[in-house]
């Protein structure tokens, strides 16, 4: 404060002037050095060290760790007294042997200067912008200092900086950076960054001529990633009490605008709707195979993506197309409610909810596509095809440097587009198979059709071959299972958890599927319109656990004036629905789970009401939309008038885990374990 003030950021030129922080900075990485063992040598020939030999060839490990807490060398050496430095000509610089977080000698650290000023600008900025505190009932004493140690070197000080700063989704034993890159990559990372964003510098000078929305100043180089944290929804939601419902973000090197009311969506959404119909392409998707016809990253303005948004709106989701397959999810629910009777056998066994609700989902996806069973042996493929869309999904929510640093996608840093690459491959290949397969069947028989989006894409191409081609038709199977398949089993996930959370809901609603369906048949499509109060329990779980909580990212194609501020072109731009959801200005107690709110209101989720959006809006609306509901109320409804649920014992509803993980989807952190007991009859 006495050297900076409170009126402006840290500089790097205040650095030279802030000799305590140095000490600090010195003292952490004396106790706490990134890379403990320094990175091992190799001996090139026979070495003779105090008498002994080091023969050609041995491996040797530099304990920089043990030395720098050797009593012999420090006094006090577990305390972290950073007054030890102060008026010390101790250096980092590979000169005091008892001292070498950097290593020393010819292989010395070449990032050093950077890294240094990095980390003292960082925690310059860091302690000057706020006062920190430790969660409820933590006291400093307390603080839990064990290490980490992974991939041959401890998780050290700049390692956590980057696990905070960039892997928000991740919780840190699971890290997948950590698991993919060494510390000395990670070194490399942040010296390529600040490279870049030097740069890029003449960039950010741009956007701060522009009258922006207001927001928060953020970190050099990283912006704001840092607050994001590993809730990014909730984090938004919370910057956006201080600064607005439109307000700017840099996240790295992107200029990003978050809109958090309805008012401001519906800006985005409809006003300037032909401004933002485009988005930003996650690196993580920038593999995938013709791209350029993809439904949900494609161009908007592309005469071909317009049209296949046509064909299926009005092929594939018309209610008259999904009621002609509906017999072939009919079979599937089925499957699913076989499945968990099986559990019923075996008395008191838990369902994982969120994995038979996943698989389902895939099979009602799979069955409406192809009309062929999933566990049909014959598709002997049905496993692979599982495990690559999960693997997509869950690489799609990982966060990548790239996306905040475009200027390093060329070098896919952490491997994102390489894996992405593979996936894709594979079901593009699968795809192949059933093309193959069903071109087969068409000649041999050119009268006969199964009826299945298949079937559609194929006589589409036939009809109009400038549209639809073999490799437009793949990209979009693909799309729609990745879009279809862990959003509706999230959602349906979410609505069992608050229904065993809140049992005088589930008696609601089971009393209800009684009285429409009863128990002598099994659950239709066609019931959910009899069914309001269904219908609320899934509104309202949509409200309260949305699955894109900040629906997809849009980006500025020109610059857009919205309420006197100047977004710039190439912005993104974020709906952060969730903290829309959960506002007391436009809703009643906003977070309590009560489907009632939604008995004769005409609020829906169609686009229309836009404080209530979990599909999005516009031109941009969830195509599966009539699908995915059709799916959530079918697997819901079936579930809930199958069995009778009850929690695992020693967990009472209101105990129930109902914390959220933020990915591509936002999931339930903690699975959903159910007994389910077969209904008595009297
Ligand atoms: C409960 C389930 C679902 C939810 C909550 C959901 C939600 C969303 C949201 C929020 C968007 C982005 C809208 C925007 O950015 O404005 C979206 C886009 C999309 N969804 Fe869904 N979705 C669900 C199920 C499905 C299903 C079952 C399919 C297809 C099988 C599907 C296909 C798509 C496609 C293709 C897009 C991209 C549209 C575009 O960019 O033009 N979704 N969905």
């Amino acid at each position: 404060m006495e050297v900076i003030g409170t009126k402006r950021a840290v500089q790097e030129s205040d650095l030279d002037k802030l000799p305590y922080l140095e000490a600090v900075v010195k003292e952490t990485m004396r106790l706490h050095p990134a890379v403990p063992l320094l990175l091992p040598y190799k001996a090139k020939n026979d070495v003779e060290i105090c008498g002994y030999t080091i023969p050609n060839s041995t491996q040797l490990l530099v304990n920089a760790w043990a030395i720098a807490r050797d009593p012999n060398y420090w006094n006090h050496p577990f305390s972290f007294c950073p007054e030890r430095f102060l008026d010390s000509s101790l250096d980092f610089r590979g000169r005091d042997f008892e001292y070498i977080p950097f290593g020393a000698g010819r292989r010395i650290c070449p990032g050093l200067p950077l890294a240094v000023r990095m980390v003292h600008l960082i925690l310059a900025s860091m302690i000057h912008s706020f006062d920190w505190k430790l969660p409820h009932g933590i006291h400093p004493q307390d603080l839990d200092m064990q290490e980490h140690w992974k991939n041959s070197h401890n998780a050290g000080f700049l390692d956590r900086f980057l696990i905070n700063q960039f892997i928000f989704a991740y919780p840190s034993h699971t890290h997948p950076l950590v698991a993919i890159l060494t510390k000395m990559e990670l070194y490399i990372i942040l010296f390529c960054i600040s490279i870049f964003f030097l740069l890029l510098k003449p960039l950010f000078h741009r956007s701060k001529t522009l009258n922006l929305p207001p927001g928060p100043i953020g970190l050099p180089i990283l912006g704001s990633i840092h607050s994001l944290g590993s809730h990014p929804n909730q984090s938004l939601a919370e910057l956006a009490k201080v600064h607005g419902p439109i307000m700017t973000l840099r996240l790295g090197s992107i200029t990003t605008i978050v809109l958090s009311s309805p008012e401001m969506a519906k800006q985005v959404l409809q006003t300037h709707a032909q401004s933002f119909s485009d988005r930003p392409i996650p690196d993580a998707i920038a593999s995938m195979p013709n791209l350029e016809t993809s439904l949900v990253w494609g161009p908007s303005d592309d005469n071909r993506w317009r049209k296949l948004r046509g064909i299926c709106s009005t092929q594939l989701f018309s209610g008259q197309k999904l009621n002609s397959l509906q017999y072939l999810r009919y079979k599937k629910v089925e499957q699913l409610i076989q499945h968990i009777k099986k559990h019923c056998e075996i008395s008191n066994t838990q369902v994982n909810i969120g994995q038979v609700v996943f698989a389902t989902t895939l099979n009602l996806i799979f069955s409406t596509m192809f009309s062929i069973d999933i566990v049909d042996p014959e598709f002997s493929r049905a496993q692979e095809l599982k495990d690559l869309v999960w693997k997509t999904v869950e690489s799609a929510g990982k966060p990548n440097l790239s996306d905040y640093f475009p200027v390093l996608k060329r070098f896919d840093l952490q491997g994102v587009r390489k894996r992405a690459r593979q996936h894709y491959d594979g079901m593009h290949q699968i795809f192949d198979d059933m093309i193959d397969k069903r071109m087969k069947a068409r000649a041999l028989d050119s009268t006969t059709r199964n009826g299945d989006f298949l079937d559609v894409l194929l006589d589409q191409w036939e009809e109009n071959r400038s549209i639809l081609n073999r490799e437009a038709i793949k990209p979009l199977i693909q799309n729609l299972f990745i879009a279809g398949s862990e959003t509706s089993a999230t959602t349906t996930e979410w609505a069992m958890a608050e229904l065993l959370r809140n049992p005088q809901v589930m008696q609601k609603a089971k009393k209800e599927l009684l009285e429409v369906i009863g128990l002598e048949r099994t659950v239709k499509e066609s019931d959910i319109d009899e069914l309001p109060y269904l219908q609320a329990v899934v509104k309202e779980t949509l409200r309260l656990h949305p699955a894109a909580p900040l629906l997809l990212p849009y980006k500025a194609r020109n610059d857009v004036e919205i309420c006197g501020y100047t977004i710039p072109k190439g912005a993104h731009a974020l709906v952060n629905i969730w903290a829309m959801n959960r506002d007391p200005k436009y809703w009643n107690q906003p977070l309590t789970f009560a489907p009632e709110r939604f008995i004769g209101s005409k609020i829906d989720y169609k686009g229309g009401s836009f404080e209530f959006i979990p599909f999005g809006a516009g031109r941009r609306l969830c195509l599966g939309l009539p699908l995915a509901t059709r799916m959530v109320h079918l697997m819901l409804a079936s579930m809930i008038l199958s069995f009778d649920w009850k929690l695992p014992q020693g967990i009472n509803p209101e105990d129930l885990d109902m914390q959220e993980h933020f990915g591509m989807t936002l999931k339930k952190a903690v699975p959903l374990y159910v007994i389910p007991v077969m209904k008595t009859f009297d």
